[in-house]
C-alpha cells in the first residue's frame, strides 16, 4: 500500500492540542505536524508533499461575538498566513476552521482563495477522508513528469492573466518549481525527466543563483525516492570542525559536548536525497568519506565501530570547475567520476532571455504580498532593461531586483530606476556583451566539430580539457557529430 502523507498545520491553538484533534480521524495517513508557519516551510523543504490540511483554530472572543470578534491579533496571523500560502500554491489545500471565522472577510478571502475545500467544526471525518483522497488523486495528476509547456499566443500571451496581462498558464504554475520555456529550458526538464528514475549520481553544474537547487528538488520529485526526504547541504557553509559529525553523525562522548548519539545528514536523508551543494567546498578528508559512502552505502558516525547502512541518492551540485579542481588537487578525481554519472548543465540567465517575461511575471506574483496594491506590472522600458540586462547573478539577481521593484515603485508601473536598471536597455542595432560572447562560444564549438576532427583535437584548438568540451556541448545543446554519424 502507498503511504498518504499529508501537512497538518495547526494555528490558533497549543501545538500539544493538535495531535488529539487528529486522533483517530485519518487511518492510513502519515500525519507531518506543523504548529507554526516556520515549522510548515521546514517540513515543505525536507520532504515532498502535496496535500496540506490547515486547522485553523481561530475563534470568536464569545458566543454572539461572531464577526466583530476576530481580533486585530488574528487578522495579522491571517495576513501572515495568506503571505505563506502565496508562496506555497503549489499544495492542494484543504481548511478546517470554525464557521465564524468564514463570515469574516479576512478568512472567507484566505478559505476562498487558497483551498480547494474546507470542513468546519465539528469534523465530518468520512467526508475529510473523501477530501483529502480527492486532493491526493489531483495532486498525482499534475504530479506527471513536467506537464506541457506554455504556448505562446499569436499576441504574445501566455495563458490566464499574469503581471501584464500575460497568461501563466497552469502549466507554467506546476513545471515543479522550474519556470522557463526557451529551449535550453525544455532541454534540461527533458534531461531531469530522464535523469530521475535512475538509481545514480547526479552533478548539476551551473553558475550561481541558477537554480541548482531546484534541479535536484525537481529530479527528486519525479525519483522512486520521492516520499523519502530531500536533506539539501552546502557544504561550504559547514564549520570546518564540525563537518564531519554533520555528516556522518557521532556517538556519545566521540568528543568534548558529544552529549548524546546523533546521526548526521546523510543518515537523515535515509530513503530520499541528499543533495550536496557547492560540492567542491567539501574538505579533502570528508572527500574520501563520502566516496565511501557512495561505494559502499554505510555511513560509519565519529566515534562508532560499525556502521549503518544508509539507502540515499546523492544529487551534488557546484558553480565551480571540478575538472580543473581536481586538475589543481583540490578535488579527488575518484570521487569526481564516481559524482560525474549523470551530469546536468544548468544555463545561465544570460542564455535563455527569453525566459525573463515568464520569470518576471512569476517573481511579480510569487512576492505579491509584498507588493502596493496599485502596482499592476512591467512598463515596457522595464522589460527592456531586463533584456538589455547581462544578469551575472543569474535568477536570484532577478529575484532580488523584482523584490526591490515591488517596494520602491511609486507608479502603477514598475520602471527600469524601479530594479535598479536604468540605462540599462539594449539600444537598437548594439547587442549586449553576454549575448555576443555566448554566440561566439558556440560558434567556434559548431565551426570546430563539422571539420571532422576527434573530440579531443577540437579540445586542444579550443583550448579547454575534453570534458569542459563535452560540459560546454551540453550547455549549448549540440551533440557530438561523430555519434550522430554512427548511428
Ligand atoms: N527556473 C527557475 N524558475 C523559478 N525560480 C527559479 C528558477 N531558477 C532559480 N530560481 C530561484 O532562484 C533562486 C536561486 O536558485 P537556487 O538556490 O536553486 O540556485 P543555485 O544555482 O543552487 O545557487 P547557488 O549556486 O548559489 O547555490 C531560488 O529562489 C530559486 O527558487
Amino acid at each position: 500500500m502507498t503511504t498518504k502523507t499529508l501537512l497538518c498545520l495547526s494555528l490558533g491553538a497549543p501545538a500539544s492540542a493538535m495531535p488529539r484533534q487528529l486522533d483517530g480521524l485519518l487511518p492510513g495517513w502519515e500525519l507531518c505536524l506543523a504548529a507554526s508557519l516556520r515549522d510548515a516551510a521546514r517540513q515543505l523543504r525536507s520532504r515532498s508533499l502535496s496535500v496540506g490540511l490547515l486547522l485553523l483554530e481561530y475563534e470568536p472572543a464569545g458566543p454572539g461575538a461572531a464577526v466583530a470578534a476576530i481580533a486585530a491579533a488574528t487578522a495579522a496571523a491571517l495576513a501572515e498566513l495568506d503571505a505563506f500560502l502565496r508562496q506555497h500554491h503549489w499544495l492542494h489545500w484543504i481548511a478546517v476552521c470554525h464557521r465564524p471565522l468564514l463570515q469574516h472577510e479576512a478568512g472567507r478571502k484566505l478559505v476562498g482563495e487558497h483551498c480547494c475545500d474546507f470542513h468546519t467544526w465539528p469534523l465530518d471525518s468520512a467526508r475529510l477522508r473523501h477530501t483529502l483522497g480527492h486532493a491526493l488523486g489531483l495532486a498525482a495528476l499534475r504530479a506527471v513528469p513536467f506537464p506541457p509547456l506554455p504556448q505562446r499566443g499569436t499576441n504574445g500571451s501566455y495563458g490566464t492573466s499574469g503581471a501584464n496581462g500575460r497568461h501563466e498558464s497552469a502549466a507554467v504554475q506546476t513545471a515543479g518549481q522550474l519556470v522557463g520555456h526557451t529551449p535550453a529550458m525544455r532541454r534540461l526538464y527533458g534531461q531531469i525527466a530522464r535523469v530521475a528514475p535512475a538509481d545514480a549520481a547526479v552533478l548539476i553544474w551551473g553558475e550561481s543563483g541558477t537554480g541548482k537547487e531546484l534541479v535536484a528538488q525537481a529530479i527528486h520529485a519525479r525519483s522512486a525516492a520521492a516520499a523519502g526526504p530531500f536533506v539539501a547541504v552546502n557544504c561550504a557553509a559547514i564549520a570546518p570542525g564540525l563537518a564531519q559529525s554533520e555528516l556522518f553523525g557521532h556517538m556519545r562522548g566521540a568528543f568534548t559536548g558529544a552529549a548524546q548519539d546523533r546521526r548526521g545528514l546523510l543518515e537523515s536523508a535515509d530513503g530520499g536525497t541528499i543533495f550536496l551543494d557547492e560540492i567542491g567546498d567539501l574538505p579533502l578528508e570528508l572527500q574520501a568519506n563520502l566516496l565511501r559512502f557512495l561505494q559502499e552505502k554505510s555511513v560509519l558516525r565519529v566515534g562508532a565501530n560499525r556502521s549503518v547502512l544508509v539507502n540515499a541518492r546523492v544529487i551534488a551540485a557546484s558553480h565551480v570547475d571540478l575538472e580543473a579542481a581536481v586538475a589543481r588537487g583540490a578535488f579527488r578525481q575518484d570521487l569526481y567520476y564516481r559524482l560525474n554519472v549523470l551530469s546536468l548543465v544548468v544555463p545561465a540567465l544570460r542564455e535563455r532571455k527569453d525566459d525573463l517575461p515568464l520569470l518576471a511575471d512569476h517573481f511579480f506574483e510569487r512576492y505579491a504580498a509584498e507588493r502596493a496594491p496599485r502596482l499592476r506590472g512591467y512598463s515596457g522600458a522595464a522589460l527592456a532593461a531586463l533584456r538589455g540586462h547581462d544578469w551575472p547573478g543569474n535568477v536570484r539577481e532577478l529575484i532580488n531586483r523584482i523584490r526591490r521593484a515591488l517596494i520602491m515603485a511609486e507608479g502603477r508601473l514598475i520602471q527600469p530606476e524601479d530594479l535598479g536598471l536604468a540605462g540599462t536597455a539594449a539600444p537598437d542595432g548594439c547587442e549586449p556583451l553576454g549575448g555576443a560572447r555566448v554566440r561566439a562560444e558556440r560558434q567556434a564549438i559548431e565551426g570546430g566539430l563539422v571539420q571532422g576532427k576527434s573530440m579531443t583535437q577540437v579540445a586542444e584548438e579550443l583550448g579547454v580539457s575534453r570534458m569542459t568540451l563535452y560540459r560546454l556541448m551540453a550547455k549549448h545543446g549540440i551533440s557530438n557529430p561523430a555519434r550522430a554519424r554512427s548511428k
